[in-house]
């Protein structure tokens, strides 16, 4: 699906401010708006700027994101982003204004990593997120990713890092020491099973090779190593055994995906109320159907997703059946990279957008995106390719690692991937190459089937008529998620009764989520939408709109009037 991108170079800004930015009449509350930010590849694109102090227009009983509603004045409809992107929150943006100024800059979706940091640091942080919503207008979802059970080192004793030097030898063990007493190049090690596990001639991936041990002798609980490739051990690296070029999996390919510690963080998810659960390092589509039917069980009606992460090897075996079960996916780059060659990580990437693309699922691209940003202001040219690959994949949304948690340059981090998402949509959009003859049908009722085909349809239906948006009025998002699956032209209002739904919406290709109470009188739900839009400026006569809803099996294309 990715092809061969062609399409005229243009060296002019990718958008200009033609579309006039209209202040917004009433605000509701007063908020300072933050500062436009610079952005790094500002010859090629410029800041987004947002409009008005925040203010949804609630009364009316519209909602839309202040920053979404933004982009889109002043990208125009058609070149709008559809690429959504997904932030980690670390320590370098965990403040309110910090969390604000990813907003600001395009965040869809904040991240919080259970990995590091204390639940009470976590609550705090998506917190935060929920105020700005309120206070300010904007819909940014939260998705709490599981630590999961990797075998890591412990935290160092708070350590920033320590280096192995060539040669050297260094004891990997799972006693526990008090600080005074650790003796010198000894780790501790969180699984109790692994000097059982490895054999003498193993060799020891810390973080996927960034330093590299070969095991030497084992005695009781210690793990005696002899380094070869020096490096910099970093608090709770990951590692990996491996024996004749491949994985070790041995006792450990029995810990659970879920272990107690994530049971217990996904109980804060829900009592938090997060949108989406991400689960690390599964392996099976049974972890994902046992997690569901808890949530449904603790929090009755809950609309929070799951995200399968894919960087296990064992979910390779069973990636059909892993999305099938899951609410989107996750190309979990970075412990994949460990877990399987390098060179695999690409055509695995591949792979999982194309499978999600015929489920149905989204899927984020996650890990190195712009690595080098965590230290420079601008990002490789090799990183601006991986991330110009996963947009021509048509990739739903792009993550923020390291760059956006504890990295120098969050906010330029985010404009790159903004700018190149614009540019690389902008090249497919001219290719015009589209066929949906390709997707596979993935209703199970006949019912859907055909709500499955009006979908498609619309789709091919706005790209001819060169629509300027599609509207869905969708009750529980599946009709709005079957239209983003086509990636048509046009982005897609996406008409949603609850907030938690407009939310969820947002990790999704090309929708533009609305919550609005829409009622089963058409007529009038498109009457209002339209006054609403036209009022905000969003929207003008004579724009073209191709009209679908869950309840109607029909197609309709209006000239707003
Ligand atoms: N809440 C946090 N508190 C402190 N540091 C954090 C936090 N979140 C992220 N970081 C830092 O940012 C880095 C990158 O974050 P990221 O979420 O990619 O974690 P990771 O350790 O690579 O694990 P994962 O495989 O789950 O992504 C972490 O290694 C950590 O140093
Ligand atoms: C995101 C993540 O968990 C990884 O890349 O490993
Ligand atoms: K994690
Ligand atoms: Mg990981």
């Amino acid at each position: 699906m990715s092809g061969s991108l062609r399409c005229s170079i243009s060296l002019s800004p990718l958008h200009s401010n033609e579309f006039p930015r209209i202040p917004v009449t009433k605000p509701r509350i007063h908020v300072p708006v933050p500062k436009p930010m610079t952005v790094a590849l500002s010859k090629v694109v410029s800041p987004l700027r947002v409009a008005a102090p925040g203010v949804m227009i609630e009364a009316a009983g519209l909602e839309v994101d202040r920053v979404t509603e933004a982009e889109l004045k002043e990208n125009g409809f058609r070149s709008t982003r559809k690429t959504k992107i997904v932030c980690t929150i670390g320590p370098r943006t965990c403040e309110f204004e910090e969390i604000e100024a990813l907003t600001v800059g395009g965040m869809n979706v904040a991240r919080v990593n259970m990995c590091h940091g204390t639940r009470e640091w976590h609550r705090d942080v998506i917190r935060r997120v929920r105020q700005l919503n309120e206070e300010k207008g904007f819909a940014v979802a939260v998705m709490m990713d599981t630590e999961g059970s990797e075998i890591h080192m412990d935290d160092l004793n708070d350590v920033e890092s320590t280096k192995a030097e060539d040669g050297q030898i260094w004891t990997f063990t799972v006693r526990a020491f008090d600080q005074p007493s650790r003796p010198e190049r000894t780790i501790t090690v969180n699984y109790d099973g692994f000097a059982e596990d490895v054999k003498v001639g193993d060799e020891l991936l810390v973080d996927g090779g960034m330093v590299t041990f070969v095991v030497i002798e084992k005695i009781g609980p210690d793990v005696i190593c002899r380094c070869t490739d020096p490096g910099l051990l970093l608090p709770r690296a990951n590692l990996t055994f491996w024996r004749n070029g491949s994985l070790v999996r041995e006792r450990n390919a029995m810990l659970p995906t879920i272990s107690s510690k994530d049971w217990l963080d996904i109980d804060f998810g829900i009592e938090e109320g997060v949108d989406f659960i991400a689960v690390s390092f599964v392996k099976s589509a049974e972890v994902i159907k046992t997690l569901k039917s808890y949530i449904i069980d603790r929090s009755p009606g809950s609309q929070i997703g799951i995200i399968a992460k894919i960087e296990s090897i064992d979910s390779l075996k069973n990636l059909e059946e892993i999305i099938q079960v899951s609410d989107g996916t996750m190309v979990a780059r970075g412990d994949l990279g460990a877990q399987i060659p390098l060179e695999q990580v690409p055509l695995v990437q591949h792979e999982v957008i194309q499978l999600c693309r015929q489920l149905n699922k989204p899927v984020i691209v996650a890990s190195q995106l712009l690595e080098s940003m965590i230290e420079y202001p601008i990002p490789t040219r090799a990183e601006v390719a991986d991330v110009s690959e996963a947009v021509g994949q048509q990739a739903d949304a792009l993550m923020l690692s390291s760059e956006s948690a504890m990295g120098q340059y969050p906010e330029k981090a985010l404009a790159v991937l903004r700018s190149v998402s614009l540019r690389i949509e902008k090249c497919r959009r001219e290719e015009t190459h589209w066929d949906v003859t390709d997707l596979r049908i993935v209703s199970s009722s006949k019912l859907d089937e055909i709500s499955e085909e009006i979908c498609n349809t619309t789709s091919r239906m706005a790209n001819k008529l060169k629509a300027d948006a599609i509207f869905v009025y969708t009750k529980t998002g599946q009709t709005a998620s079957l239209l983003s699956r086509n990636r048509p032209d046009c982005p897609i209002f996406a008409f949603a009764p609850s907030t938690s739904i407009q939310r969820c919406l947002n990790l999704k290709w090309g929708l533009i989520p609305f919550r609005l109470d829409f009622s089963d009188d058409m007529e009038s739900n498109l009457n209002r939408t339209f006054s609403l839009l036209k009022a905000r400026a969003m929207m003008k006569s004579g724009d073209l709109i191709i009209v679908v809803s869950d309840a109607m099996q029909s197609i309709q294309a209006i000239k707003v009037p």
